[in-house]
């Protein structure tokens, strides 16, 4: 494949996007410029008709109601996440108090997918159709979908443990192994023991089903349709005379041995996949090279390019602003969106507004954009194959971001976005001889990050031997003896291995990480709770500080709320002026360089964290300008992180020795190795001061080490 090199060639372009046939044919606004708010209910309905799931409605229904877990796998598009909960809703499984939960692996899927099947559906979402993600739901108890994160899901619960409330949970995009979604799998099997009426739901376009079934079915297989599973193209519904009605009110309570997998064929639009023919060195440029020669020689339709990360999607909408100036006169323009977790929700549903008259839409992306979410008008894909993936490192009790190859099934899911309102082409930025290298799934997030959080959380579930979960894949011993070791250390499990109380009880509750909250629910010791649950609220929020563009201004104008101590108190600094400046003024922080979106983010969060400190009886308090009672707090919890500072400017982990450098993001980045030694001085003082209570007790081959009433375990000979 030939890419047109940006500022060598420049075909003319003949894109109109008000000529674009597509838009009809595809879905609402599918293509350039044709948009609609809200969908007309006929045409809805046709559309729905349309999609290969609905000609097996009545069969997934059957189905469902004969085997309570039901392992759907289709390809991408065919109406999984959208139609199936509205099948369940119109089949009357929402009635008498009882709700569908859907689970998305992520904030933007589950917040777009809610979106459009309330327009689907025709009512106002947050009624009967709502979503419910971190720090932000549009949902009542009344209302019969709810489409959540699967860690949303996972939180309820530890309020509500046999998620009463639902009569239907689909695991959505089950492929993505999430660790919520891998833990949901294993409580809701524990689940369906006691509510044997409960449907489980497993989809995905790409899940290896087979391990599904097997996961949930603990006996032999029998020979019904439960077991043997569906061929594809095979009728998979009964003879009528044995169907049982869908609406009757007392449903068989089935046995409990019986998931079901059914596979689904049919396509939404053809994908069309084309690869280089020579590996590329830099996939950045390839990628703007790719999108300029759709926009020059492609019909219309809008581009979805696959990144890694924030940084390389910054440099590319970059490079595309630059070279957007040298288009030939007339063309059409670019408007280009970045898309990724860091960015606020408003921003992230800004890319699914249809583009000005006139101008091809580029959204530039990291995976975040590859399961579940349809953007209307994406016809074109530029995929990368990477992808970045967490790796925590149990030795050193670190988490990296490493960038990877994808694996086939990401490749699948993310050439799928291009076919759903109308066909597509997928541009592969790798040869596809190197197709034979990947791997089939991304292995388990649960295999490959750091597991405290979901020990805690387990944990308060009453579940006492994690080793002997139902895992549907076993975290390591090693991750899971890091995990014990360090909520032992942060004070959330006593001697025995069970939840303190209050502290480890309350920290599995907090919707935040498990050092950040036993820092805030420690805070009133230290008399500094006021500012530490602003600490905590901004850093749930990422971007506070607008850096691209004009950098040197960006920089001169962080300066301004840049504190020595290092990023928490900069981050509190920047919000405290926020607060009293620009709390109703979003041209205040636009000329301060501030995230406008995100300070007011922070500013929500806090409000919600503090509820919490007001549920538990802790007083909020203020230490104003006692700077040191903050940092000492902050090691108080992430003391795990200390390192010190070495002449080269590098920094040497405490623990374990291993060479770390301040991030480029962090204010300690540009600071020259003196003064960063007077701020992190005081972080490893307060570190030694905690060792200087040191206690040795020798247990099970382990020296404990007591650090200021915790522990911190050290392996003997280390
Ligand atoms: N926001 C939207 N705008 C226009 N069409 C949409 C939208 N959302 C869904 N659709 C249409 O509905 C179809 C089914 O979407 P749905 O998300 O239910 O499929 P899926 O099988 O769950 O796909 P995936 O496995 O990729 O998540 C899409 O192919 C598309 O045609």
């Amino acid at each position: 494949m030939a890419f047109w090199k940006p500022g060598t060639v420049a075909p003319g372009s003949s894109i109109d996007r008000d000529s674009d046939s597509t838009a009809l044919e595809g879905g609402a606004g599918a293509g350039a410029g044709a948009v609609t708010g809200r969908i007309q209910q006929v045409a809805v309905s046709e559309r729905r008709n349309r999609l290969p799931i609905a000609k097996q409605r009545d069969a997934l229904l059957y189905l469902l109601e004969q085997h309570p877990v039901v392992v759907l796998q289709s390809p991408t598009g065919t109406g999984k996440s959208t139609q199936l909960p509205q099948f369940l809703l119109e089949a009357g499984w929402a009635k008498e108090g009882k709700s569908i939960a859907v689970t998305q692996p992520r904030r933007v899927a589950a917040i777009s997918v809610a979106q459009r099947v309330a327009e689907e559906v025709g009512c106002i979402l947050g009624e009967e159709v709502g979503y419910s993600v971190r720090f932000e739901a549009l949902a009542t108890p009344d209302t019969k979908v709810v489409y959540l994160t699967d860690g949303m899901l996972f939180r309820e619960i530890l309020l509500d443990p046999l998620l009463s409330r639902y009569s239907v949970v689909m695991v959505d995009e089950a492929h993505e192994r999430s660790s919520y979604t891998d833990l949901l799998l294993g409580v809701l099997k524990k689940i369906r023991r006691v509510r044997p009426e409960l449907r489980i739901v497993i989809s995905s376009a790409t899940i290896e089903a087979q391990s599904f079934v097997d996961f949930f079915n603990t006996q032999p297989p029998s020979s019904s349709v439960a077991s043997s599973g569906v061929k594809p193209g095979e009728d998979i519904l009964p003879p009528p005379a044995k169907r049982s009605r869908w609406d009757k009110k007392e449903r068989e309570v089935p046995k409990l041995d019986d998931a079901v997998m059914v596979r689904l064929e049919g396509k939404a639009f053809p994908v069309e996949i084309a690869y280089l023919d020579e590996p590329t060195n830099d996939v950045i440029m390839k990628a703007v090279e790719t999108v300029f020669d759709i926009h020059l020689k492609q019909p219309p339709g809008d581009v979805l390019v696959f990144l890694t990360g924030r940084d390389d999607i910054d440099k590319c909408l970059q490079l595309i602003a630059d070279y957007q100036h040298r288009l030939p006169q007339g063309a059409p323009l670019i408007k280009a969106y970045p898309l990724h977790s860091g960015l606020s929700t408003e921003s992230q549903i800004a890319v699914f507004e249809p583009a000005p008259p006139r101008t091809r839409k580029v959204i530039v992306s990291t995976n975040i954009a590859e399961a579940s979410v349809t953007i209307d008008g994406i016809k074109y894909v530029v995929d990368s194959g990477l992808v970045k993936l967490r790796s925590f490192d149990p030795a050193t009790g670190m988490d990296a971001l490493l960038t990877t190859s994808c694996s086939l099934a990401s490749l699948a899911q993310r050439a799928g976005r291009a076919g759903r309102t109308s066909p597509g082409k997928c541009f592969r930025l790798f040869p596809s001889s190197s197709l034979s290298s990947l791997l089939p799934t991304t292995p388990p997030e649960i295999t490959r990050s750091d597991i405290s959080l979901l020990v805690l959380q387990l944990k308060s579930l009453g579940i006492q031997n994690i080793l002997r979960f139902d895992w549907m894949t076993s975290p390591s011993a090693l991750m899971l003896e890091r995990a014990l070791e360090f909520l032992y250390c942060l004070g959330a499990l006593d001697d025995e291995g069970k939840l303190t109380r209050p502290l480890g009880m309350r920290m599995a509750e907090m919707p935040i990480d498990p050092m950040m909250s036993k820092i805030l629910l420690d805070s009133h010791r230290f008399g500094c709770s006021d500012e530490i649950l602003t600490i905590a609220a901004m850093t749930s929020v990422q971007n506070v500080f607008i850096m691209d563009g004009d950098s040197v201004r960006a920089e001169l104008e962080r300066r301004k709320f840049t504190v020595e101590e290092g990023d928490h108190l900069t981050a509190l600094n920047a919000y405290n002026a926020f607060v009293k400046y620009g709390r109703k003024s979003s041209k205040w922080c636009h000329t301060h360089r501030l995230n406008f979106k995100a300070l007011s983010r922070a500013l929500s969060i806090r409000t919600q964290l503090a509820k919490y400190l007001k549920r538990f009886e802790i007083p909020i308090a203020s230490c104003g300008e006692d700077h040191t009672s903050i940092r000492r707090c902050l090691t108080s919890g992430y003391f795990r992180n200390a390192a010190v500072l070495q002449p080269d400017g590098t920094y040497r982990s405490v623990r374990e020795g291993v060479v770390l450098h301040a991030h480029p993001s962090s204010v300690l980045f540009t600071r020259t190795p003196p003064s960063r030694f007077v701020i992190y001085h005081e972080v490893i003082e307060t570190t030694k001061r905690f060792m200087r209570e040191i206690t040795a007790i020798d247990k099970d081959g382990d020296w404990l080490v007591e650090l200021a009433g915790h522990y911190y375990a050290f392996k003997q000979g280390r």
